[in-house]
């Protein structure tokens, strides 16, 4: 059984994440959304929130399993978790150049392969933080996010930690 984790904050999850996951979840038997608390970070919704959205958004799909990822090394995670390739998304050279040596470092520190999936076109332009921003300043994202994450973004709960 072959399975792959998509590490992430997703906060909140997009339309060019859910396709990436939706691309993995074809190429592997499952998939775990791994999302991702950091205590130095400031996230928009909690981690609970975060994970609930990833759940509703992907639940028409087979295989997904979304938990939290951890403060620990996602090599160790992998180790634990027996997964056996990191599936990330790429929409840029500079998303390459990001990801490299994460991927490099990760398999000589457990054996643990990285696959790169080109995002969709159409999404390129897609981050988290992007479409925080256009929305906090009053821009339309509907088209870039799942109607139930678009009810949250408008309801404008208050930034919060973890
Ligand atoms: O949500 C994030 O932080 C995040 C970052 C980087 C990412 N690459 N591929 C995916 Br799916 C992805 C998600
Ligand atoms: O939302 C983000 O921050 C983010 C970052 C990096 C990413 N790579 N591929 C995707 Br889809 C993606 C999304």
């Amino acid at each position: 059984m072959r399975r792959a984790v998509c590490p992430g904050s997703f906060d909140p999850i997009h339309n060019g994440h859910l396709e990436v996951i939706a691309r993995a979840a074809g190429l592997f038997d499952e998939v775990i959304v791994a999302v991702s608390t950091n205590y130095a970070k400031k996230y928009r919704f909690s981690l609970e929130d975060r994970m609930e959205m990833a759940r509703e958004t992907l639940a028409s799909l087979r295989g997904i399993i979304v938990e939290p990822m951890g403060e620990g090394l996602l090599a160790e995670y992998c180790r634990h978790r027996g997964v056996s390739a990191i599936v990330k998304g790429l929409r840029s050279s500079s998303d390459f150049d990001y990801e490299l040596p994460m991927a490099t470092m990760n398999r000589q520190l457990a054996g643990v392969e990285t696959v790169f999936l080109p995002a969709e076109a159409h999404y390129v332009h897609l981050s988290s933080t992007l479409i925080k921003e256009v929305n906090v300043l009053g821009g339309d994202i509907s088209d870039f996010v799942p109607k139930s994450v678009l009810k949250r973004l408008l309801a404008g709960e208050p930034p919060t930690e973890g």
